[in-house]
């Protein structure tokens, strides 16, 4: 089967700054890729490239299939209830049912018609989760999904989006600046430093994966992010 994400010889400029450099990138489908590295070095970028939001590229960055994407901020619309954001745009006549189902998965069965504004960061960034899922997507681009929320939440999210992802199975690109998120979540996680992916990991570990069992490959990783372990504060 094709890949649906194909990308070669991608390059971005803002100006004359060039932000993506020569990426090459297939993502199989029903993989999980994680996308990772420091602040400002080119993720966002290339997500908003597959989303087809940024199209002024030199190279190839293609995606087949249905897209969802979900962003760091949830993005709900005040206005609209909880359902009916999730529903938005969805060219079927039974929405109301679709988006309970979304809900139920997303573990949030009873908020269907509850405001956007009296939701937990939690369970609004959940409720933008069952709003990708219900377009059931081929391909499922992350920005930093969970960036905004505490710690605990956080864990929460990681095994809830491990679960959805192996009953849906789609595509997956995750961009995330914690290496930890990246082990526990993907199959293989690329390091992008200054618009280059510098280094892949393959990520073999049983699922589902528990903390423990990432510490050893976390220090591989965070040492092509330049971090030594033994001297990082
Ligand atoms: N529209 C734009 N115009 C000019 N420069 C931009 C634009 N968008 C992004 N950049 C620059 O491109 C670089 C990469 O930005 P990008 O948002 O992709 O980084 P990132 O790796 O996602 O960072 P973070 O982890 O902080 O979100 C940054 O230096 C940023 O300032």
């Amino acid at each position: 089967m094709a890949s649906p994400v194909s990308v070669r010889g991608l390059r971005k400029a803002f100006g004359a700054r060039t932000v993506l450099d020569d990426i090459d990138l297939e993502i199989a489908p029903g993989e999980f890729v994680a996308l990772l590295g420091r602040s400002g070095c080119g993720k966002s970028t290339l997500l908003r490239i597959l989303a087809g939001l940024d199209r002024e590229i030199t190279g190839e960055a293609r995606v087949s299939g249905t897209v969802s994407i979900a962003f760091q901020q949830p993005r709900l619309l005040p206005w609209r209830k909880v359902w009916r954001n999730i529903s938005l745009g969805l060219q079927k006549p039974d929405g109301r049912a679709i988006a309970l189902k979304a809900l139920e998965e997303v573990r949030l069965p009873d908020h269907a018609d509850a405001w956007p504004l009296t939701l937990s960061g939690g369970e609004a960034q959940r409720v933008s989760l069952a709003r990708a899922l219900v377009r059931e997507p081929d391909v499922l681009l992350l920005d930093e999904p969970f960036g905004a929320l505490d710690a605990l939440t956080r864990l929460a999210m990681h095994h809830l989006v491990e679960d959805l992802w192996v009953r849906h199975r789609p595509a997956v690109l995750l961009v995330t600046h914690d290496v930890d998120e990246a082990l526990l979540l993907a199959d293989r996680i690329l390091v992008l430093d200054e618009g280059r992916i510098v280094a892949t990991h393959h990520v073999d570990l049983p699922r589902p994966r528990r903390r423990a069992s990432v510490v050893e490959q976390r220090t591989r990783v965070l040492a092509d992010l330049g971090v030594d372990v033994e001297t990082a504060a």
